[in-house]
């Protein structure tokens, strides 16, 4: 989707395009004070050609376009291009920090403010809860809920907006220049064979650097030239040279470009197309959009967005899908210390975490679960929902992240809630009978590398197969935990902070099997992009598509994953009189008899999972005290399928 259309729909700009127009006006600045006009014009010249190779650059990656260098006959690549287009993410990541400063001071000096808490392994937990982001482009057909104001009105009270929004009609309108430059330089010309891998047994032209350290502008360029070659294989490849080869490749200046695993790095990569999979490196190198939560029990969006604007933060809605929500551009404050925040009129929250709360669309004086709650982000949302009527039960089973949990409730006067700390497998054994869970589940947070980028390095391979497992027991068990009875709840919301479809299609399809007394319904939200039905060879119910995903690269957003349940009936035995214990050797039974627990969960081996299921008849007829041998193990297996 083009600039202009999704800013029609009210997306806000960008952080690149607010780095733009920053820029832009420190430039005009610079430009007044500076005595030396000749400098002046040089640098701006190169500015407006870095721009334009940045902006060329973000053409060719996204649309997979041919470039300028690709006219010649037999490209080689082992000369870097001068004119390299470069985006220098630490710059734009300590211009970012520049802006907030007084914020991550803030943050270091009042670490009891418990939606800013990072812990280990639950780190990345809570970054699920705080993980800012923006907007959508496409799909916002209609607010998903109703308010007192409107954008419109929310608009007129930061005149600083208007300014903004005359900034971004100078960015179109430089963008169709900035096309037009394209066009006569005849960037989209077809492209003749490249030889871009280096030759067999020769060593990588990358490493020939002075220091030793490799050549990342050199690695930058062949990984976008193995992107073109891969899609369009056919006309582009080297002779000789299989698609494999230009994977391995690229999974490699993958790894030493942006600094993931191999491990790691092809897993993502197998997510997306080429193409696509470079524009979702390159997102998780910077930071999401600061946005914030309006508290509706104490303000309104309008009242909140005014005492801010009257504070110096230049801020401006979400967009159209949220009525709760503000992106902050730029403050003179620190906007996790403001009067309002301290006072609960809002709370610092990712915007992708608005979305398991909208879809679990929790209404006035129900009874509803929150599983794994802290620091309460979801939480507060939920209560404020609800209007403080009825029963939020706030759960978590890290004691430690009670405590933040505890405060946030308190300081947005949340008075409906109960916290809670159990394991949270051990419901509806402790309480059940709810009319809505959520669970939005302990992950491993690679939707979120923007904001935590030792998950490049830290997720293992066992990682993907535990952390699933706990997902699939917690989610059996908000199933059990809901009142399928419930008037008009009866719902179930699972959600994570990873885009890996082992922990969110293949779980949701493992609870659907487990539990044939739920259906997916449609969440309700106007964003986001279908879950897969089928990934590499594994095949998922066909209501899995009413799942979303959500991407950094597409949305400008945290990743993230939601799936709303509706509980049809009651749950097929009595799961409240087993504890976690059982729960847990239970799950990994039956994942191991469906053969979910493999190394790879891309290589599923249907010969080694036949294997493993007769072993497990054998041991379960054992302890039955029934003779294996008399029984037909094959015939018992067929019955299993
Ligand atoms: C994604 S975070 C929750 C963020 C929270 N929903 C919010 O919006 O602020 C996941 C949470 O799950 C908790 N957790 C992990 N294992 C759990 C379990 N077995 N039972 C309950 N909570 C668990 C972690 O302590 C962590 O706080």
């Amino acid at each position: 989707m083009g600039k202009r259309a999704r800013e029609k729909q009210g997306v806000p700009p960008s952080y690149e395009e607010f780095q733009a127009a920053k820029q832009r006006k420190e430039d005009k600045k610079s430009k007044k004070d500076s005595k030396s006009k000749s400098t002046e014009t040089e640098t701006k010249n190169s500015n407006k050609k870095q721009k334009f190779d940045n902006k060329k650059d973000q053409k060719k990656e996204k649309n997979g376009k041919k470039s300028k260098k690709s006219n010649s006959e037999d490209l080689d690549i082992t000369e870097a291009p001068k004119d390299l287009p470069e985006v220098n993410y630490e710059e734009l990541s300590a211009a970012r920090k520049s802006l907030f400063d007084d914020e991550s001071d803030e943050e270091e000096k009042n670490p009891t403010r418990p939606e800013d808490e990072f812990e280990t392994l639950d780190d990345l937990d809570d970054e699920f809860d705080i993980e800012d982001e923006a907007d959508e482009n496409d799909l916002h057909e209609k607010p998903m809920f109703s308010d007192d104001e409107s954008d419109d009105e929310i608009e007129k009270v930061n005149a600083a907006n208007m300014e903004e929004y005359s900034k971004q009609l100078d960015m179109e309108r430089e963008q169709e220049e900035l096309e037009a430059e394209e066009e006569l330089l005849g960037v989209n010309q077809v492209q003749p064979r490249a030889k871009i891998l280096p030759p067999p047994g020769e060593q990588d032209p990358a490493s020939e650097t002075k220091d030793g350290a490799k050549d990342l502008t050199f690695i930058r360029t062949r990984m976008l030239e193995i992107v073109k070659v891969l899609e369009n294989f056919k006309e582009l490849a080297e002779e000789g040279r299989n698609r494999s080869e230009y994977i391995d490749q690229l999974i490699s200046d993958i790894c030493d470009y942006f600094g993931y695993t191999p491990f790691l790095a092809e897993k993502l990569f197998n997510l997306f197309s080429p193409s696509e999979a470079i524009e979702f490196f390159e997102a998780n190198e910077i930071h999401r959009p600061i946005t914030i939560r309006t508290n509706t029990l104490l303000t309104t969006r309008r009242n909140l967005a005014q005492a801010l604007v009257n504070r110096g933060v230049n801020l401006q809605p979400i967009g159209p899908w949220t009525k709760v929500g503000l992106q902050v551009f730029d403050s003179q404050v620190p906007i996790g210390a403001t009067p309002e925040y301290l006072s609960g009129q809002y709370i610092l929250q990712a915007a992708s975490s608005f979305l398991p709360v909208m879809a679990l669309d929790p209404q006035e004086n129900e009874r509803v679960l929150d599983m794994a709650a802290a620091p309460g982000g979801k939480t507060t949302y939920i209560s404020a929902m609800m209007k403080n009527t009825g029963c939020v039960f706030a759960n978590d089973a890290n004691k430690a992240r009670t405590k933040s949990l505890i405060a946030n409730i308190h300081r947005l006067n949340c008075t409906n809630t109960i916290v809670c700390n159990y394991d949270a497998r051990e419901f509806p054994k402790i309480i059940g009978g709810f009319d809505r869970i959520l669970l939005d589940a302990p992950c491993s947070g690679t939707g979120v590398i923007g904001k935590d980028q030792s998950v490049k390095t830290n997720r293992s391979p066992k990682d993907f197969i535990d952390i699933p497992h706990l997902q699939k027991q917690l989610l059996l068990s908000a199933i059990d935990s809901v009142d399928h009875n419930s008037k008009n709840g009866g719902v179930i919301v699972y959600s994570t902070c990873s885009v890996m479809v082992e922990e969110n299609e293949s779980v949701v399809d493992y609870a659907l099997r487990k539990r044939p007394n739920v259906k997916l319904v449609d969440t309700g939200l106007t964003i986001g992009k279908d879950g897969f039905t089928s990934f590499r060879g594994k095949k998922f119910d066909s209501s899995v598509k009413l799942t979303k995903r959500y991407y950094p690269h597409v949305y400008n957003v945290d990743g993230f994953f939601v799936a709303k349940f509706q509980k049809t009936g009651p749950s097929p035995f009595d799961k409240s009189k087993i504890g976690a214990y059982e729960k847990e050797k239970m799950a990994r039974e039956e994942a191991l008899k469906e053969g979910l627990i493999a190394d790879d969960f891309a290589n599923f081996d249907a010969e080694e999972d036949k294997e493993i299921m007769k072993e497990n008849i054998v041991k379960n007829l054992e302890k039955k005290g029934i003779d294996p041998r008399k029984i037909d193990l094959e015939k018992k297996l067929e019955k299993k399928d």
